[in-house]
C-alpha cells in the first residue's frame, strides 16, 4: 500500500465514526430526521440479534477475516506476529467491551451503568401520569408498555397479600390500573384519576418492584422488570458498540485489506460469472432458449417455470460459498457498513440520548480503539 493509501486509511480509520455521528445531527438539524426516526425498531431483529449481539458477528467475521487472509507464503514468523499482535489488541477491545456493557464484575454493573447510577440515573415505575393514563415515557412502545404492565402486576399478585390497610388500598388501586390500563379499548378515554392518587400507586408500584425484583442497578435488569431507566448521564452503549466494532474492523483490515482486495481483483470474473448466474435464469429468457425445438409445452413449462428457480437457488449457494470462504472480505466491508448505519440511527434517535450521552458513548469507544491502534500503527504494515 503506497504512503498517500495508508494515510488516506489512517484518516478514513480515525475519522468515519464522528463524521457519522455528525453527518446524523446535520441529518436531523435539516428536518430528514423524523423519516430515519421512523425506520427504528429498538426490538426489530436487526437490533436485537445483530447490533445487540454485534461483538460476537464482529468477532466472528473478523477473526475469520485475519486467519483466512493471513498465509503469507515463506512469512511464518511474520505471520505469526501478526495474528498474535490481532490477538492481543482483540483481547484489549473485547475486555473493554465487556466491562463498559455488560458488567465489571459478579453483581456490578457495566461502566455505562455505573456512571449513570453516580450521575443520580435510578430504574423507575412512572407508570400513570395525572389523568390516569399510562405515561406515554413510561415504555416507549405499546408492546413494551404492555409486557412491563404483566410483569408489575404478576409481581403485584404474587406478593400484594396480607398487606396492612393502607398498603391493601394501595394495592387495590394498582391491581385496578393496571387491569384498566391492560384491557383499555380507548387509550384516550377520561379518567376520574388526580395527580397525588397517580403518584401514590407510581410511588407504590416502585416500592414493590424494587423489594421483590431488587436491586434493579443495571439497565439490563430495569429493562428485564419493566422499568424505565431515567435520570443520570447514561452514556449511549449503541454508539459505543458501533464504534468500537467499526474501529476494530477497519484497524484490522489495515493488516490484510490489500491482500484480500488483491485476492478479489484477481477473481473477479469468476465471481462475475457467478452473479450474472443469479440472473440469466428468468422464465421468458428459458422460455425463448426452448423455442424451435420439438420440445412439448409441458417440457417447455417445466424447463421455464421449475428450472430457473432451482438454478438460481444453486447459483446463490455457489456465490455465497465463494464469498464466505475464500472472500470474507466482503462480509466484513458488508458489516460495517450495518454497523456505520446503526450509529447514523442512533445518532438521529434524539429520543433516546441527548447529545452528551452521545458523545460520551462515543469518545469510551474511541480512545480506547485509537491508543490500541495508535500504539501498533507502527506494526501495522499490509501483509
Ligand atoms: C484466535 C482467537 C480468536 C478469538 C475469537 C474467535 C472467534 C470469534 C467467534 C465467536 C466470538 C466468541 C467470543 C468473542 C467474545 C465475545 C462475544 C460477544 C458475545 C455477545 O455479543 S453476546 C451479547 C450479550 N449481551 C447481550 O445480549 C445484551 C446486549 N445488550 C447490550 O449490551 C446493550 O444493550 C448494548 C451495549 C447493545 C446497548 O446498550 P444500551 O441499551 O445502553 O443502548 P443505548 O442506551 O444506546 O440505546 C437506548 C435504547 O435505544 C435503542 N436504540 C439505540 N440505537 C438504536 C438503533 N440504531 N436501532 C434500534 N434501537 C436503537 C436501544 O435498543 C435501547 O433500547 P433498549 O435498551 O430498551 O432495547
Amino acid at each position: 500500500m503506497t504512503k498517500m493509501s495508508s494515510k488516506c486509511f489512517n484518516a478514513i480509520h480515525l475519522l468515519i465514526c464522528p463524521l457519522t455521528v455528525l453527518l446524523g445531527y446535520l441529518i436531523n438539524a435539516y428536518g430528514y430526521g423524523a423519516a430515519l426516526q421512523a425506520t427504528l425498531n429498538k426490538d426489530g431483529l436487526v437490533n436485537a440479534m445483530f447490533v445487540k449481539k454485534g461483538w460476537f458477528w464482529t468477532s466472528l467475521v473478523g477473526w475469520w477475516c485475519i486467519i483466512r487472509y493471513r498465509a503469507v507464503p515463506g512469512a511464518a514468523g511474520r505471520d505469526r506476529r501478526h495474528i498474535a499482535r490481532s490477538f492481543k489488541r482483540y483481547a484489549i477491545l473485547t475486555l473493554w467491551w465487556y466491562l463498559f456493557t455488560q458488567g465489571i464484575w459478579f453483581g456490578v454493573g457495566p461502566i455505562m451503568d455505573l456512571v449513570f447510577v453516580y450521575t443520580g440515573g435510578h430504574c423507575h415505575y412512572d407508570v400513570f401520569d395525572g389523568t390516569g393514563h399510562v405515561n406515554k415515557h413510561f415504555q416507549g412502545s405499546v408492546t413494551r408498555t404492555h409486557r412491563a404492565l404483566t410483569l408489575i402486576q404478576n409481581v403485584l399478585t404474587l406478593h400484594g397479600q396480607h398487606q396492612e390497610h393502607h398498603q391493601q388500598q394501595l394495592w387495590d388501586r394498582s391491581i385496578g390500573s393496571i387491569k384498566d390500563a391492560l384491557h383499555a379499548t380507548d387509550a384516550s378515554a377520561p379518567k376520574n384519576a388526580t395527580l397525588s392518587a397517580a403518584a401514590a400507586i407510581n410511588t407504590f408500584i416502585h416500592d414493590q418492584m424494587h423489594r421483590w425484583q431488587g436491586p434493579l442497578t443495571t439497565s439490563a435488569q430495569c429493562r428485564r422488570f419493566g422499568g424505565h431507566w431515567a435520570g443520570g448521564h447514561d452514556p449511549s452503549g449503541h454508539v459505543f458498540l458501533a464504534t468500537l466494532m467499526c474501529m476494530f474492523l477497519l484497524g484490522e483490515l489495515r493488516v490484510f485489506g490489500r491482500r484480500a482486495l488483491a485476492h478479489l481483483y484477481a477473481q473477479k470474473w469468476l465471481l462475475l460469472r457467478l452473479v450474472t448466474r443469479l440472473f440469466d435464469t428468468g422464465p421468458i429468457w428459458t422460455w425463448r432458449r426452448c423455442g424451435g425445438g420439438s420440445m412439448s409445452c409441458g417440457a417447455r413449462l417445466w424447463r421455464a417455470l421449475v428450472e430457473p428457480p432451482a438454478a438460481c437457488a444453486a447459483a446463490l449457494l455457489r456465490l455465497t460459498q465463494c464469498i464466505a470462504c475464500d472472500h470474507p472480505v466482503v462480509i466484513l466491508v458488508a458489516l460495517l457498513v450495518t454497523w456505520l448505519w446503526q450509529l447514523l440511527l442512533t445518532a438521529v434517535a434524539s429520543r433516546f440520548h441527548t447529545v452528551r450521552e452521545h458523545i460520551s458513548g462515543l469518545l469510551a469507544a474511541y480512545i480506547v480503539t485509537g491508543v490500541v491502534y495508535a500504539r501498533d500503527a507502527a506494526a501495522l504494515r499490509p501483509l
